[in-house]
């Protein structure tokens, strides 16, 4: 498969602070590729690299075959982009804005913003300075798709948007992967990236976590929950490739979100001395999502923890 999107060891360093440090990504052809990241992570960084907006302070990139910092208009004009906040010429219409626009692509533009926009039901007389956020964002969309790029870079495209709307924009980028179109968005709606990302990178103070299929990820990290006899039993050190990415004591439950987890380590933990039980549990992207970027396990552990060490009455 071709990748779209490559980058190699690429830095960003602004006046006191590292926003990239070192990000190798490769996004295939025909994905939905999902950038997570908490605030300050690096996420729109990364994008207007991309799109040639931003120079970086050292390493490669590719997108569609071009240099960014060389091919930066044309990467523009074939890719659609929607920033987090999307420039529009608020003394415009919204139908001249879309006619405005199509003077730059082929007759399809139009057509396709307009039934677009009809879709959206914003009356195209309304001036682009009176339309609410959300009718900002719609409109920032459907320019963005009417030329039917074949790379869409969304930075927090459904921001703004009603849940519905949300929902149906984002399934709606599945069809496009399926026609062999790329959509790389960047998120914070976790559980609607869960429904339609095929690929999830997480970034985090600059570096890229993991890089994997969602299907992959969310086979390979688990929470495993392990009962003791006395919470001061200590536990095996699990072989490679097991990376711990969390852990909690509650009392004699003891909870970690393992990568790379297999059943030899259920058996290993199982047959330790003063193990009273182990039991896994697959998690959502939300809680894999915590484990790779903070200390604290996911909530739901917390709780069956808790609940555990109630019902035994045991003492912390
Ligand atoms: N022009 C700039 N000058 C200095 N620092 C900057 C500049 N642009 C971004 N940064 C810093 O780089 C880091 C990454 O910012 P970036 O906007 O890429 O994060 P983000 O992941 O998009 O965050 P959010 O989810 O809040 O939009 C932040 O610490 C930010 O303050």
């Amino acid at each position: 498969m071709n990748h779209i999107i490559q980058t190699s060891d690429l830095t960003m360093r602004f006046r006191g602070c590292d926003a990239l440090r070192g990000v190798t990504l490769n996004v295939d052809e025909g994905t939905v590729f999902a950038l997570l990241g908490e605030n300050g992570a690096g996420k729109t960084t990364l994008i207007r690299i991309l799109t040639g907006f931003q120079m970086p302070t050292s390493g490669t990139c590719r997108v569609m075959n071009l240099d960014p910092a060389k091919d930066a208009l044309e990467i523009r004009r074939r890719a659609g982009y929607v920033s987090d906040a999307p420039a529009l010429y608020d003394w415009m219409g919204v139908g001249e804005i879309g006619w405005f626009a199509g003077t730059l692509y082929d007759k399809h533009f139009l057509p396709r913003y307009q039934e677009s926009i009809r879709r959206y039901e914003i009356p195209e007389d309304r001036k682009i300075r009176h339309l609410s956020k959300g009718q900002r964002a719609k409109v920032a969309l459907s320019l963005s798709l009417a030329h039917d790029p074949e790379l869409l870079i969304l930075d927090e495209p459904t921001s703004g948007l009603d849940p519905k709307v949300r929902r149906d924009f984002l399934e709606s980028m599945i069809d496009r992967a399926a026609s062999g179109r790329t959509v790389f968005l960047s998120s914070h709606q976790m559980a609607e990236v869960e429904r339609v990302a095929d690929v999830i990178a997480i970034l985090h103070d600059g570096i890229v976590r993991v890089c994997e299929p969602l299907d992959t990820l969310k086979d390979s990290v688990i929470e495993v929950a392990v009962s003791l006899e006395d919470p001061l039993v200590v536990l095996p050190a699990l072989p490679e490739p097991a990376e711990v990415l969390g852990e909690a004591s509650y009392g004699r439950q003891r909870s970690m979100v393992i990568r790379h987890y297999d059943s030899g380590m259920h058996d290993l933990l199982a047959s330790r001395v003063g193990v009273t039980g182990v039991s896994e549990r697959t998690l959502s992207l939300e809680e894999i999502f915590i484990a790779f970027t903070g200390k604290s396990p996911p909530r739901e552990a917390i709780d069956r923890a808790e609940a555990a060490v109630e019902i035994e009455g045991g003492v912390v």
